[in-house]
């Protein structure tokens, strides 16, 4: 197969930042995506309906004319949340989801929440209203060692969460571990992942082997290739419970190449072609739809798009720019590492 049409893609897990990098980068994801789930990690966060419609109305302002993208805004979960203005946000249609960031887990975090016990009311009255929570799983302590933290996660904060309660719909955001993978296959209800595109094409090779190399740093930290391998056996199996979040999470460059650098990987501009390539080493292109346009709208409880989006595989390989210019700085593009043949058409 060398064309493959698809409903277009949605992204439930993306970064579209605030200001000149926001400006710089929303038409890439723009083209390919019809909507995506915005992430509220801004400095400071969206934390309430006001801020989540300010922040539409930034994104909406700088869109450019003649794409069609909507954006599903979420809320940052903080111990200061009110119940009621998250209800509200819902009730409204401006705000899809709630975020929870555990305190110092990843970018723009430390406002997070420290004390789950702290948010309870907040995610009672969503599992009575049937909102979503999206979670950022890793535990905080140093003392746990950074390649097991989402492990460490799911055994004492998630399961013990969604045993206290069920009825939470809870998308564990950008799965890595075979353990996440089975956690999720285990479950009997109302639990859902998301998988990366550069988890699905990296190992933690890429960041450690033959020199330090910051643009493939992201949280969490890709693992081992046992685990790669989970998630890519996850991404194509069909299971509509895993489906596409690319964590496209751009930082300028200087952020990330220095002492201390950033989280974060920049994919909005090549994520369809590499999904292309590893579905189609799978030899699962047929899951593609399933795993990028159909299986997030159904678990979001949403329609799938009836716009549709080709992929051509082409005989030479596809090349994008190393980096792209914004306002901000330039931000550089993933690199997949191998040869992709296939295109956007
Ligand atoms: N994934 C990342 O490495 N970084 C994200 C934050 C996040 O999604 O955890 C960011 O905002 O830069
Ligand atoms: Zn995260
Ligand atoms: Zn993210």
């Amino acid at each position: 197969m060398d064309e493959i049409t698809l409903p277009k893609p949605d992204d439930w897990h993306l970064h579209l930042r605030d200001g000149a990098m926001l400006k710089g980068i929303l038409p890439f994801s723009a083209k390919h995506f019809a909507r995506a789930i915005i992430m509220p990690n801004l400095v400071p966060p969206v934390v309430t309906a006001t801020d989540a419609q300010a922040y539409r109305d930034r994104i909406m302002a700088v869109l450019p004319q003649g794409l069609d993208f909507t954006p599903l805004m979420t809320l940052y979960l903080t111990e200061g949340t009110d119940p009621a203005d998250v209800a509200a946000a819902h009730a409204s249609g401006l705000v899809t989801a709630v975020k929870l960031y555990p305190a110092g887990a990843t970018t723009n975090s430390h406002s997070g929440v420290r004390d789950l016990s702290k948010v309870m009311p907040v995610l009672e009255k969503m599992a009575e209203i049937g909102m979503p929570l999206c979670i950022h799983g890793e535990v905080t302590s140093s003392d746990v060692d950074i390649f097991d933290r989402e492990a460490v996660f799911i055994e004492t904060v998630l399961d013990p969460l969604r045993k206290r309660l069920p009825d939470l719909k809870i998308t564990l955001e950008h799965v890595t571990t075979s353990d996440g993978v089975d956690y999720v296959s285990g479950a009997d209800k109302n639990l859902a992942a998301t998988i990366t595109t550069h988890h699905l094409m990296i190992n933690r090779n890429a960041i450690l082997a033959g020199g330090i190399k910051p643009h493939y740093y992201c949280l969490p930290v890709a693992k081992r290739e046992s685990h790669r391998l989970a998630l890519r056996k996850a991404a194509t199996s069909g299971d509509p419970r895993f489906f596409l979040g690319t964590d496209s999470a751009p930082h300028v460059d200087p952020l990330k190449e220095c002492g201390c650098g950033c989280a974060g990987i920049f994919t909005a501009i090549n994520t369809l072609s590499c999904l292309a390539h590893v579905f189609e080493e799978e030899s699962a292109l047929d899951k593609l739809a399933g795993f990028a346009s159909v299986s997030g709208p159904a678990w979001y409880g949403l329609p799938v798009n009836t716009d549709t989006v080709t992929l051509r595989k082409r005989s030479s390989p596809v090349s994008w720019p190393a980096k792209i210019e914004t306002g901000d700085g330039p931000v550089t593009v993933f690199d997949p590492m191998v040869p992709v043949h296939w295109e956007v058409a």
